[in-house]
């Protein structure tokens, strides 16, 4: 049987290309390591429901715009849809099915009763006012409104969207709805029924995977981030807190170095300021990508897939990756990594901490019932780290990298529920 997958630009490798066959790749490694029939393997490589919106934007001055946008519920087997929302100008259909495979087997490797999914609108937020911003929101919520509902697919945020966007969620599906559903969507306002410590919790999460595989005392570790968004600049911070010393940052505009180690609570303060991390007065400029391959223990690479490619992997100095992004680094580079002997804690694990309290808020708000942050805390450690376990454990009973192993265990998890659930045969 063949694999049928989407794509919207056959004849170019888009960057959404590139991610897709990633994440076919690392699927097909894990089902041949399964022993998983093609029929099966097949299902796991396709998305149950792919939709594609165009969305009309009314800008401020008089002028219509319309972007794509997309909702891909790759698995439901095991439970409601779940996955973030993307605004980003090069957001298309074959990332958004990546990025929604991903969250299949991530819930399915931390133990949590969802399927994967991931939504995209392509777009830059950072050209539209917060008005267009929000019609925006509510129109391409409007469009995907038959794909989802707190027991169906509940979006959350991720690049370029954050708790406001979820909470203009929220309202426009509350409105269609005729009452509250909170449980729509994660990632909300606590005002609205989001979870204490669901802000940080990507990066809490990251945290705690980059301490579990250091296995030794943080004191003076030295550690670099791409990214200084949601995720990267909270991880950075966290890291911080916990006696690493954070040398180098970056985001888009570009990075700043300090081999004493930045403060990083200050440079937060600053980014939010001026919009960026490029100028930081307390720190050496440095070239965007040059960071990746900076002379530290841990590189923590926070922003968008592919940034670790063939081209760049060999001249990677951490000895340690913790990938806090989804996807950003590649086949290829995966291969020149583990033949050097670099650890890579995946994606599908460092950064589960997002989606792990995303399951908590949903939990509560299916409960009418919220927790402690302090609650919140001990439940998000306790999955972290036994899935964490899990995965050290099987990488070295079968000799397999971190990342084939988690794969291993969250894609077989997903077959199972297939078989238990007999679907498919
Ligand atoms: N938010 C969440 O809960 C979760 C997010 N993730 C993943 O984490 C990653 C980051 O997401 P999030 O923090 O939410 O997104 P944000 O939009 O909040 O931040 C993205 C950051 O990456 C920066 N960036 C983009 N391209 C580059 C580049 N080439 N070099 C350096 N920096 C760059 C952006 O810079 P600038 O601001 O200047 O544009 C920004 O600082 C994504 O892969 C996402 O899928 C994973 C799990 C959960
Ligand atoms: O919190 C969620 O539901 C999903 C977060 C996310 O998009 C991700 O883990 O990649």
């Amino acid at each position: 049987m063949s694999i049928m997958v989407p794509s919207t630009t056959p004849a170019l490798i888009t960057p959404g290309r590139q991610a897709l066959d990633s994440a076919l790749h690392q699927l097909d490694q894990a089902a041949a390591h399964l022993g998983l029939d093609d029929g099966l393997r097949t299902m796991l490589a396709t998305p149950r429901r792919s939709l594609t919106v165009s969305v009309p934007v009314r800008r401020e001055d008089g002028r219509l715009d319309v972007v794509q946008g997309f909702r891909v519920q790759h698995n439901v087997s095991r439970g409601p849809a779940k996955g973030g929302l993307r605004f980003h100008p090069t957001t298309d259909l074959d990332e958004v099915t990546a990025l929604a495979m991903w969250m299949t087997w991530k819930c399915a490797l931390v133990g949590i009763p969802y399927g994967g999914a991931k939504g995209g609108v392509a777009v830059d937020p950072a050209g539209l006012t917060t008005r267009e911003l929000e019609r925006l929101t509510r129109r391409y919520v409007s469009e995907i409104m038959p794909l989802i509902g707190p027991e169906k697919d509940i979006p959350a945020p991720d690049v370029g969207t954050d708790e406001q966007t979820m909470a203009w969620i929220m309202d426009t599906y509350s409105v269609s709805a005729g009452y509250s559903v909170p449980g729509v969507v994660t990632g909300k306002p606590t005002t609205l029924g989001g979870s204490l410590g669901r802000t940080g919790a990507t990066s809490r999460g990251v945290q705690i995977a980059a301490l579990a595989a250091l296995g030794r005392s943080p004191e003076g570790v030295t550690v670099a981030v791409q990214g200084f968004g949601k995720v990267g600049a909270l991880a950075a911070q966290y890291l911080s807190d916990a006696g690493c010393k954070v040398v180098a940052v970056s985001d888009v505009t570009g990075a700043v170095h300090a081999a004493g180690g930045l403060d990083v609570a200050r440079l937060r303060a600053y980014a939010a300021e001026t919009g960026g991390v490029r100028g930081f007065h307390h720190a050496d400029a440095l070239d965007r990508d040059d960071l990746l391959e900076l002379d530290v223990d841990v590189l923590v690479p926070a922003a968008m897939e592919g940034a670790i490619t063939e081209a760049n992997a060999a001249r990677v100095r951490a000895r340690l990756i913790v990938e806090g992004a989804n996807g950003p680094t590649t086949p290829e580079a995966d291969e020149i990594l583990a033949a050097a002997g670099t650890t890579v804690v995946p994606d599908i694990l460092a950064n589960a901490g997002g989606v792990i309290v995303s399951y908590l808020e949903w939990v509560q708000n299916m409960q009418a019932y919220s927790w402690s942050s302090g609650e919140v805390e001990i439940k998000l450690r306790d999955l972290m780290l036994g899935a964490f376990a899990d995965v050290r454990s099987l990488a070295a009973e079968r000799g397999l990298t971190l990342r084939q192993a988690a794969h291993v265990i969250g894609v077989g998890r997903v077959a199972e529920a297939h078989q238990m659930r007999g679907l498919y045969p």
